[in-house]
């Protein structure tokens, strides 16, 4: 219990947001929010409902938010043209939806290390003024915060009670299920009822929620459309989301380790889209080595580029195409390089 301790950034379920919002009478079941005054940081009154509406649900409107959410996909994720272009169509109309009938679901699949967090920060970014950081923004991991199957049954209500204090306190709010084939078969379709298309729960609207799931489950699939490709001698970029998107629904719906394994939130047409990352090749670790470098301020030297990328493990065996880490690693693999 966090025995009215401060609210934090950790995952208090007992408490913070939920408790606060419980304080407020907000997240009751029947209960109206009508977003009470009470003393901000700095002695400030603030209009908690308010400030979360003009700072996060404002957004929709800023046109600003849709193309900065473009830019930076554009300028900084690397190799995955599907998913630039469907999160930006899924995202943009969304938030410029002022009679959206459901939450946006996104579930992200792919490889490890080809960009699935990275999205996900981009699009907190885009939309909260303070990323991953904002109080609006929740992130679960399934092996820290549901590690146990025996506990399934209280992960259940406490994570509905979270969703639903949150939800009353900020319509639009951003929930990050990261590890979702780690999560436990069942526990997800908990959720359910606020993806579906009901206009209000409990005095509750989702409507303006925002839900990304992140997954490695499907991987597989994603590679063979790409290694087909690429034994085709097309280009990755020709890679149609349709390609993938049925086959990607079915492996996960049909994947034991998925998190999604028959879930009603797939059978029911919950999930908006199912955005598939493809493996990152050779070129693209180098552009992240290079980005690397940039960011803690050295000049790029192509040898060293090079030197990283070749550190890097490829598959499949025969061809070495994929690397199977993505760009992750990449970092630390600098530190050996530059002494920092
Ligand atoms: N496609 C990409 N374009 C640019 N940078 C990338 C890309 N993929 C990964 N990176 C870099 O690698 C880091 C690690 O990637 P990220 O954490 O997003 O991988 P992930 O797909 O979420 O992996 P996992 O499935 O293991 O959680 C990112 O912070 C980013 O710096």
């Amino acid at each position: 219990s966090c025995g009215g301790a401060r609210c934090g950034r950790s995952w208090p379920w007992c408490c913070c947001r939920s408790y606060a919002g419980r304080r407020r009478g907000a997240h009751q079941p029947g209960t109206r929010h009508r977003g009470r005054r009470r003393l901000g940081p700095h002695g400030f009154i603030s209009y908690p409902r308010l400030y979360c509406y003009f700072r996060s649900a404002a957004a929709p409107h800023d046109q600003r938010a849709a193309a900065a959410l473009q830019q930076n996909l554009d300028k900084k994720l690397f190799g995955q043209h599907l998913v630039s272009k469907v999160v930006v169509k899924a995202v943009r109309g969304f938030l410029n939806n002022t009679n959206a009938k459901k939450p946006l679901a996104l579930s992200l699949h792919g490889w490890t290390g080809t960009g699935k967090n990275f999205v996900s920060k981009i699009v907190a970014e885009s939309i909260y003024k303070r990323g991953l950081q904002s109080k609006y923004v929740h992130q679960f991991v399934a092996t820290l915060h549901f590690p146990h199957a025996h506990s399934i049954n209280l992960y259940k209500d406490q994570l509905q009670s979270w969703i639903r204090g949150n939800v009353s306190i900020c319509p639009r709010s951003l929930f990050i299920f990261d590890e979702m084939d780690k999560m436990h078969a069942g526990l997800i379709d908990s959720i359910k009822p606020f993806l579906d298309y009901y206009e209000l729960l409990d005095g509750v609207s989702y409507r303006q929620a925002i839900f990304i799931f992140l997954s490695n489950a499907g991987a597989e699939k994603i590679t063979e459309v790409a290694l087909d490709f690429w034994r085709n001698g097309r280009t990755r970029e020709d890679i149609q989301l349709t390609d993938i998107q049925n086959a990607l629904s079915v492996s996960v719906f049909n994947n034991k380790n998925s998190g999604f394994w028959h879930s009603t939130l797939i059978d029911r047409n919950l999930i908006d889209y199912f955005i598939p990352f493809l493996p990152l090749e050779y070129k693209h670790v180098k552009m992240c080595v290079r980005v690397e470098i940039e960011s803690r301020g050295y000049t790029v030297d192509e040898d060293i580029v090079s030197r990283i990328a070749d550190e890097m493990t490829y598959f499949p065996r025969e061809e070495r195409i994929y690397s199977d880490k993505g760009c992750k690693t990449v970092d630390a693999k600098l530190d050996y390089y530059y002494d920092f």
